[in-house]
């Protein structure tokens, strides 16, 4: 279920990884907005290297702080997640959601959930239809004493939840949606949660994730957030997005 995410010569990885770890620590209190891509008194989207819009979380299943960046911000990240996921084309990659950069700080987490949308959500015909893909990219290292796991309630074994640990530049591919009972909307096997990071920890975790949609999917946020204005980029990192 885990995947090296290493670099096959298209471009450094891990400058991936330091671009957006430095690029989300820097300016983190620097006008936090709940609802719109400004707040604080500018504009938070002319933030280098990545154009943010950070979510306030006021659900208390999950206390962790979300960024989305433009896919512009993050073509690498795009276009490798392509190639992973064999897409080939451009209406393919319109079917990302919005990339989104996530950090836990002491204590916080992400309480049991799924990533499939609801039936009716997922069912209608209007919109993007089913999250088909969870692509979770580790930006820090956890070691096991802080916590900080992605646990899966029902692929573990007698030991428990299956723990994935995070360790900087590996990935984790799973498909929210695909198997289980014939005909629901989603794999109840895939039930997972990050983990509270211990309270005494050292670091803080941080990640990368992208969801695939069954359809082109239409981003909200930030504004302009458009995935043809990332084609471009795409390509110098992507081999099939080149024809684009
Ligand atoms: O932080 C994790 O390990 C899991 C995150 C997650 O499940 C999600 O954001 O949907
Ligand atoms: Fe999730």
């Amino acid at each position: 279920m885990t995947a090296s995410y290493d670099d096959d010569g298209a471009g450094s990885t891990s400058s991936l990884f330091d671009d957006i770890l430095s690029g989300g620590r820097s300016n983190l209190d620097e006008g936090a907005s709940t609802s719109g891509a400004s707040g604080g008194g500018f504009d938070l989207n002319s933030i280098p290297p990545f154009r943010r819009f950070r979510v306030l979380h006021v659900d208390p299943m999950r206390t962790s702080t979300t960024w989305f960046h433009h896919y512009a911000g993050v073509p690498e990240l795009v276009a490798k997640a392509s190639r992973l996921l064999g897409l080939d084309d451009v209406d393919d990659i319109r079917r990302w959601e919005e990339p989104q950069t996530v950090r836990y700080r002491r204590g916080e987490k992400f309480s049991w959930h799924l990533d499939a949308l609801s039936p009716e959500e997922a069912s209608s015909t209007v919109g993007a239809g089913q999250r088909v893909a969870t692509l979770l990219v580790y930006l820090t290292d956890v070691p096991s004493e802080d916590g900080g796991a992605t646990m899966f309630r029902d692929l573990g074994g007698d030991d428990g939840p299956l723990r994935v640990r995070p360790a900087k530049g590996t990935a984790l591919l799973f498909f929210p949606a695909a198997g289980g009972i014939p005909d629901a909307p989603f794999d109840i096997r895939t039930l997972h949660c990050g983990e509270a990071v211990a309270e005494d920890a050292e670091c803080e975790k941080w990640i990368a994730q992208l969801w695939l949609r069954q359809r082109a999917y239409k981003p909200s946020a930030p504004v302009g957030n458009e995935h043809r204005k990332a084609f471009d980029a795409i390509g110098k990192y992507c081999v099939v997005a080149k024809g684009i």
